[in-house]
């Protein structure tokens, strides 16, 4: 069975702002997640991607500007060996009532209907307590990690089972060393 890895964005791939990443050269990755995500493809594992983006429904940027961000992380891991797979992302604010949004598992669906496997067991990664409750509507694995909001997230209610690691890296040396 396909081996699939998903990752929320803002806080677990790149540094996350309060003031929203608004712009390519706002989108920083965090040390070694670049290098987590292409050992991981090259080890087999499809990495997706499933972020919020309500900045677009703030209109503190466009489409044109996110796509160009994506574009930056898949040409940083392609400069390792490896790739990105589907980026799913929600573009509306908290009060659209979207299906989307995390903690709504909207964009975890997509996902696991894009490459046909089932969301059971799926380890989702994230820094956010609505990324966990994402993963725990649909069964998935929340696994937290400390970068971006991660340590402020830790010290709430998690869900039951949720994982912790440092950050991406020490997950993807999990994944792929067990
Ligand atoms: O962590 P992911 O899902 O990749 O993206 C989070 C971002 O969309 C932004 O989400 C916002 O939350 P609100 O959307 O304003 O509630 C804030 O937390 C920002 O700091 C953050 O940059
Ligand atoms: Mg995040
Ligand atoms: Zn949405």
């Amino acid at each position: 069975m396909l081996k699939l890895l998903i990752l929320d964005r803002d806080g677990v791939i790149n540094y996350d702002s309060d003031a929203y990443i608004k712009s390519v050269a706002e989108w920083i990755p965090l040390p070694g997640s670049i290098e987590a995500i292409a050992q991981l493809s090259k080890a087999g594992w499809t990495v997706a991607i499933a972020t919020n983006q309500s900045g677009i429904a703030r209109g503190y940027y466009d489409l044109a500007t996110l796509d160009a961000m994506h574009a930056r992380l898949r040409m940083l891991v392609a400069e390792q060996g490896g790739e990105v797979g589907l980026v799913v992302y929600c573009p509306h604010g908290p009060d659209e009532g979207c299906a989307c949004r995390k903690p709504k598992p909207g964009m975890l669906k997509t996902i696991a209907e894009h490459y046909k496997v089932p969301l059971a067991g799926i380890w989702f990664v994230g820094d956010s307590l609505g990324d966990l409750e994402a993963a725990k509507a649909v069964d998935s694995q929340p696994v937290l990690v400390k970068t971006g909001k991660g340590e402020k997230t830790q010290a709430k209610n998690l869900p039951v089972g949720t994982l912790i690691f440092d950050d991406l890296a020490a997950v993807a040396a999990e994944l792929i060393n067990n």
